[in-house]
């Protein structure tokens, strides 16, 4: 299957290839090669990544990078609100995947907690986040057929709120009806000044989500991921 024509607004670009473990593999290099050039300097390099399936086999090559794990903060860009003993949980995925081998040495930032609801877990998790060294020097995306990308979905009542880059907040918690549970995402002030942002998707229906946001770019609320096709980010897609 090749990737449809999509007309990609200034400032995109795409990677694709039908094989998806060819993609995983670009992407992986790409990332740890990012994550490198940070680590050069003094400090720390954080990495938000998403959940979901798509980013299995991009987790597994990374977390075989040779890097100084030890310097790397590693965050969600979004949870949904269950323990990580559930199949949904996003930090299951990251513990299982990419927390693995020379990356076990990262340091990670789950965003549920127990005991306490979405609103109040986001406040925490925001305070907790204050002293990660930001912005994050990298962030990978994934893309929801609705146009959600980490969980800024369309039919979210805090969509605004987490649009809203003048507000201080760099996690909320988000109620979307279209989901099974709450979720728990970094806002857009989080997220939109990472030093380099990637769009990772499959499949041909991810690729028709995609172009349908690039055909009318300006309606955010419609499509979330279409604030970050505005600032640009690199796509990597397979068949
Ligand atoms: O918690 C989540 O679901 C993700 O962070 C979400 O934003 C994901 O990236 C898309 O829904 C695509 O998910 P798939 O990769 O499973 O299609």
């Amino acid at each position: 299957m090749k990737m449809p024509d999509i007309a990609l607004p200034d400032g995109v670009d795409l990677v694709s290839a039908v094989d998806a473990h060819s993609v995983a593999s670009i992407l992986a290099e790409k990332i740890a090669g990012v994550l490198a050039d940070r680590l050069r300097e003094p400090g720390r390099a954080s990495l938000a990544v998403s959940g979901g399936t798509t980013p299995i086999a991009f987790f597994e090559l990374l977390a075989e990078k040779p890097l100084d794990w030890s310097r790397v903060d590693v965050v969600l860009v979004d949870e949904r609100w269950v323990p990580e003993s559930d199949p949904a949980s996003n930090a299951a995925t990251v513990r299982r995947y990419l927390l693995q081998g020379p990356a076990a040495s990262a340091t990670f930032w789950p965003l549920w907690r127990d005991g306490v609801s979405p609103q109040q877990g986001a406040a925490l998790a925001d305070r907790a986040l204050a002293s990660l060294a930001w912005p994050l020097t990298a962030v990978v995306l994934g893309l929801g057929t609705d146009g959600h990308t980490a969980s800024l979905f369309p039919d979210a009542p805090e969509l605004y709120q987490a649009l809203d880059t003048t507000r201080p907040e760099r996690v909320c918690a988000m109620t979307p009806p279209s989901q099974a549970q709450a979720r728990v995402t970094l806002t857009l002030r989080a997220l939109a000044a990472a030093g380099f942002r990637a769009l990772h998707i499959q499949g041909g229906s991810k690729a028709e989500t995609l172009r349908q946001a690039c055909e009318n770019p300006d309606d955010v609320a419609d499509m979330p991921i279409r604030v970050f096709l505005k600032l640009g980010l690199r796509v990597f897609w397979s068949a």
